[in-house]
């Protein structure tokens, strides 16, 4: 009887499937019925002691009140990046009322699935108050996978949902063809950004400089892989953020995330400009009027 199964089998949880496939069996489930070896129903997915969970982070408070009932002993493993609009709550509060703290993981750093789906080498964090999670988790890991133990929940968190933002960021900074220079500096002035950020809610500097962070944050805002990245590209373009989204035909949590951010940004009077920036012209600011209001800034 298979151990683990991943829950959500959108692009990033078909390519965990096939990853934790290769050394056990493993089982994947979604809400609407796919053609993948070991589908199998969400009540059986949910009987196993290991879970991967793969749905977007606006859905999970949802999801978890009407689905998931923690079964003594479970391990549950968080693999999405955003934070909650309408509450500005971190996923790892949303789970603490269902899952034993000592019982539940997240997983962070550069992983677009389309490469992890091929078996491309990677690493990845897992990030866990408790080490027995990555203990447990850790050898149903491939090869291919390289995975490091951090403590640091909070700012994983933040660093892989902050990072959507600033992807968007720096899509509209390349849509509007602002130079190398331009993404150099966006993307690093970013970082101390979401370092700043992190800082308020107690996340680990280290968290920022290393996968969770730069890692993940280097990828997403460099490359059009990323969905995040080509919602920027469609912005620079004045195209409709309706239409962007449609395109797309996938989540990009930094849609989402940047509200978050911008709403916990006036709560706690953290300076966080660009992701700011963003939250506006998703609300219809011109990319050019704030590029002008972020080079003043
Ligand atoms: N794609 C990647 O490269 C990648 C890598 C790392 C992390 N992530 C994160 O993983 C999460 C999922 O991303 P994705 O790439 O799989 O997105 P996706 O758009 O490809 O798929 C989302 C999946 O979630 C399911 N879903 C949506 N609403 C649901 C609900 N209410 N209940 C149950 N299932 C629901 C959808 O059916 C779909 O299967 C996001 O938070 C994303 O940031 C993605
Ligand atoms: O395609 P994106 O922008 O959702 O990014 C996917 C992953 O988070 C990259 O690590």
């Amino acid at each position: 009887m298979a151990k683990i199964a991943v829950i959500g089998a959108g692009k990033w949880g078909q390519a965990l499937h096939f990853a934790l496939s290769q050394k056990q069996e493993c089982l994947i489930t979604s809400r609407t019925k796919r053609d993948i070896k070991n589908f199998v129903t969400l009540e059986e997915a949910l009987n196993c002691p290991y879970l991967v969970i793969a749905i977007p982070a606006q859905q999970i408070r949802e999801w978890l009140k009407n689905n998931f009932k923690y079964k003594e002993g479970q391990k549950i493993l968080v693999a999405s990046k955003g934070i909650e609009a309408s509450t500005g709550e971190f996923l790892n509060e949303i789970y603490s009322k269902y899952v034993p703290e000592d019982s539940i993981g997240f997983i962070s750093g550069p992983s677009f699935a389309a490469e992890v789906i091929k078996g491309l080498p990677c690493a990845l964090v897992l990030n866990s108050t408790s080490k027995k999670v990555y203990d447990k988790f850790k050898p149903f890991f491939p090869d291919f996978i390289k995975v490091y133990y951090s403590s640091d929940v909070v700012g994983a968190e933040i660093a892989g949902a902050y990072k959507n933002v600033l992807a968007i960021a720096s899509g509209i900074c390349d849509g509007l063809q602002l130079g190398n220079n331009a993404r150099a500096s966006l993307i690093s002035r970013g970082l101390v950004e979401m370092k700043r950020f992190g800082k308020k809610f107690g996340a680990k500097k280290s968290s920022f400089i290393g996968l969770s962070g730069a890692g993940d944050l280097f990828l997403t805002a460099s490359s059009t892989l990323s969905r995040n990245y080509r919602v920027g590209l469609g912005l620079a373009q004045n195209k409709k953020l309706e239409d962007i989204l449609d395109e797309l035909g996938e989540v990009a949590e930094g849609v989402k995330t940047a509200e978050a951010i911008y709403k916990l940004s006036e709560e706690y009077s953290i300076y966080s400009p660009i992701a700011r920036e963003v939250k506006l012209i998703l609300d219809g600011k011109h990319p050019k009027d704030s590029l002008k209001d972020l080079l003043r800034g």
